[in-house]
């Protein structure tokens, strides 16, 4: 018999309040129980042995659910960890480590099994027939149950007589992905030196900082193999598998052993069955997002992140950690190496590079060609018709007579962004967010991009009851329209949130294009990854777009965009031509696109940083405040400033709406990193001290402000 500390999940708690239980088995750390918490009947997870007890009526461990650990010493303590930096709750982490099916209180992940058939005693008797049957099976067992009816019909008397037998094992379910063929380069001087700096060097992290399409992927499959014939393990990190099946393909293609693929569209049964495939050794490669840094590994020899200025590495729901910051910590644990790869990379990460805190190592030039050349059309002159310039029509006409490919970037999905009626002027909104509402045409219906809500159109105003509206601006479902009715006989695609909603969309889109496709429209997603050898023309539609948000970030991500994007072109041996369309083609950030010259736009936007004393030159922390009424939640907030005095506090100033609720912004800067983050759980306690109904919303390091 033990006491044991458990923390439960329940939103009345105080963050991270454990409680005592006692438990007559024998239990550990990392393991869940069952246990009665008032009136309820709870799940929790072990946090401490042998404690002693706080009070004298402890209550009893309903039940152990699990006999051995779900985590290990290294996945406790890391969640502790992100917890402490994140200022989260400790279960909130370990939730998010463990796939679905194996989390408390998930009631609807269940792990489904099947039953699959073995070789139990072949001496048993049998008739000639049976006898035929279970040879002709033999040398294919085990296989599914279901598939062994299929094959034969005298499945049932053989496992009467106890010649087979069922097991039940864990459902599995295979990604729908095309093989293709390893091809196996002999790598360039640039290549080799960096696959030595990487394998010499003393550091633990290195930025692998390289320009579009100059073959950091071989570079990466190059450090793997090493490290997997060493017998270690090796993560594979991208910012979204949807976008990055060329990448999955490439990695399954070169090594001829399981893969774990770990990623958030997967279902609960599908991503248990991989979490096993790491725990139980049957795979030692994972690729995967965000989520598949919590995955179980025993001997980590190497981490590769891909594309490591991807804002999908930081998870924008409790708790809000980043990828980049958890590899860091598990590399530590498993003193293996980091490499962080990108063509436009995080100012964070090439700060630190310059620092001398990374390793930089270094790509300049293209395998093929040399980059892209850019040409940037002042919307201010250019002649524009259905907002496409005279100039980029006559490109991607030339384009498709040569039989090549044209990408044209969009960064608003839906038909029209705005609707407003032309008689009263009433534009619609959303009534729980107070954005302007997209009108969808395909579904016939507005969608608030905001909070994804979907209201049913009329197509009448209900202030004035008037039936026409304005067609202002063009979202990517009317731009493929438009497309259409120009080049009628070319294949056009799209891809954006809308058209890839569905399982493997992405992928099939993809190839589609790579087969037969001549024109791919798209948001931000086709400006990823993409190695396609026809492509010669990118245009970006609304390059301003991104530079006028009104956020310290605006321009890193804008840059990387159109640096990104512009890398899509030319990557082979066919020269690529870049359009840009802005009102501001002086702009530094479209500048030192059009130079394709990271270093002087780093230089720059450090500059400003600096100036106006934002990351990486301090650390942010932003807190929300949530009400229905906005002066309460102003109050709290303006309460909350008082209270970090000590601190540089941006605001309170009042956001866009939540859920019909009113939102307060606080931007909390702090010179130092833990002064910074044991204000914010100084914080946390004050608010929880203050007994008030405004909710508060911490988010720790955030990539940017939200609006
Ligand atoms: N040594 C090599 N010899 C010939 N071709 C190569 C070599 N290395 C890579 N390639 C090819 O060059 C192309 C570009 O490489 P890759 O996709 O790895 O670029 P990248 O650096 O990851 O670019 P991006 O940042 O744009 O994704 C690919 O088609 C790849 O197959
Ligand atoms: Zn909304």
């Amino acid at each position: 018999m033990s006491y044991i500390d458990v923390y439960i999940e329940h939103n009345s708690l105080q963050l991270n309040t454990t409680f005592t239980y006692v438990c007559k088995e024998p239990i550990s750390v990392g393991c869940r129980v069952r246990v009665p918490f008032g009136a309820l009947d709870l799940i929790g997870f072990v946090a401490a042995i042998d404690v002693q007890p706080r009070i004298s009526t402890v209550k009893e461990v309903l039940e152990v659910i699990d006999k051995e650990p779900l985590l290990n010493d290294e996945l406790m303590a890391l969640a502790m960890t992100i917890s402490r930096q994140y200022v989260c709750s400790v279960i909130s982490v370990l939730k998010t480590m463990l796939p679905p099916a194996l989390r408390p209180s998930s009631s609807k992940a269940k792990i489904i099994y099947e039953d699959w058939v073995v070789l139990n005693d072949p001496q048993v008797d049998l008739t000639p027939k049976q006898r035929a049957a279970l040879e002709s099976v033999m040398e294919q067992l085990p296989m599914k149950a279901s598939v062994l009816r299929k094959r034969i019909t005298l499945a049932n008397p053989l496992l009467q007589k106890g010649a087979l037998r069922l097991e039940q094992r864990v459902k599995t379910s295979q990604l729908d992905l095309e093989s293709i063929p390893d091809t196996s380069f002999s790598l360039t001087s640039e290549q080799k030196n960096a696959i030595e700096q990487i394998e010499k060097g003393t550091k633990s992290v290195y930025l692998l900082h390289g320009v579009t399409g100059s073959g950091k992927t071989e570079v990466f499959l190059r450090l793997a193999e090493k490290v997997l014939t060493q017998g270690k393990q090796v993560l594979f990190l991208v910012p979204e598998i949807g976008l990055t099946p060329m990448m999955i393909q490439r990695v399954k293609a070169r090594f001829q052993t399981k893969i774990a693929i770990y990623h958030s569209s997967l279902n609960a049964q599908e991503k248990y069955e991989q979490y096993l495939l790491v725990k139980n050794r049957e795979a030692s490669i994972v690729i995967g997002t965000r989520s598949s840094v919590f995955m179980p590994f025993c001997d980590l020899g190497l981490i590769l992140m891909d594309e490591e200025h991807d804002a999908s590495y930081k998870q924008d729901s409790m708790p809000r950690y980043h990828a980049r910051d958890v590899i860091l910590e598990r590399a530590a644990f498993h003193h293996c190496k980091v490499v962080l790869s990108s063509a436009t990379p995080s100012l964070d990460s090439y700060a630190r590079a310059y620092k001398g805190v990374y390793a930089l190592v270094e790509l300049t030039h293209r395998i093929y060609l040399d980059m892209p050349r850019i040409h940037p059309l002042d919307l201010k002159q250019e002649k524009v018709e259905q907002g496409i310039s005279a100039r980029l029509w006559k490109a991607i006409e030339e384009a498709l007579y040569r039989h090549e490919q044209v990408i044209l970037l969009l960064n608003r999905r839906g038909y029209l962004p705005v609707v407003k009626c032309t008689q009263c002027n009433e534009t619609f909104t959303c009534p729980d967010c107070g954005i302007a509402l997209t009108y969808h045409k395909k579904e016939d219906v507005l969608m608030c991009h905001c909070c994804g809500r979907v209201f049913t159109f009329d197509h009448t105003c209900p202030h004035c009851h008037g039936h026409a509206f304005y067609h202002m601006g063009m979202g990517t479902e009317k731009l493929e329209e438009t497309l259409k009715l120009r080049f009628p006989s070319a294949n056009i695609l799209r891809m954006d949130a809308d058209s890839t909603r569905k399982k493997n969309a992405h992928a099939k889109i993809l190839k589609e294009f790579h087969d037969q496709g001549d024109i791919l429209v798209g948001t931000q997603m086709v400006a990823k990854g993409l190695d396609f050898e026809r492509v010669t023309v990118v245009g970006i539609l609304q390059a301003d777009a991104a530079l006028m948000r009104m956020d310290y970030q605006s321009a890193e991500r804008a840059y990387a965009m159109l640096e990104q994007a512009s890398g899509r072109c030319g990557r082979h041996e066919k020269e690529g031509h870049v359009y840009i369309q802005t009102f501001d083609p002086d702009h530094y950030v479209i500048k030192s696109v059009i130079d394709h010259d990271y270093i002087s736009f780093f230089k720059k936007e450090m500059l400003y940083r600096h100036l106006g004393k934002y990351p990486p030159y301090v650390y942010l922390c932003t807190v929300i405040y949530m009400h229905k009424e906005e002066t309460k939640a102003m109050q709290i907030a303006q309460d909350a400033k008082d209270h970090l005095s000590d601190l540089v506090v941006l605001g309170p100033i009042s956001i866009s709406m939540r859920q019909q609720k009113a939102r307060v912004r606080l931007v909390v800067k702090g010179k130092d990193r833990s002064v910074l983050n044991q204000r914010i759980w100084d914080l946390v306690q004050y608010h929880l001290s203050k007994k008030t109904t405004v909710k508060q919303e911490i988010n720790m390091y955030p990539l940017g402000l939200e609006e």
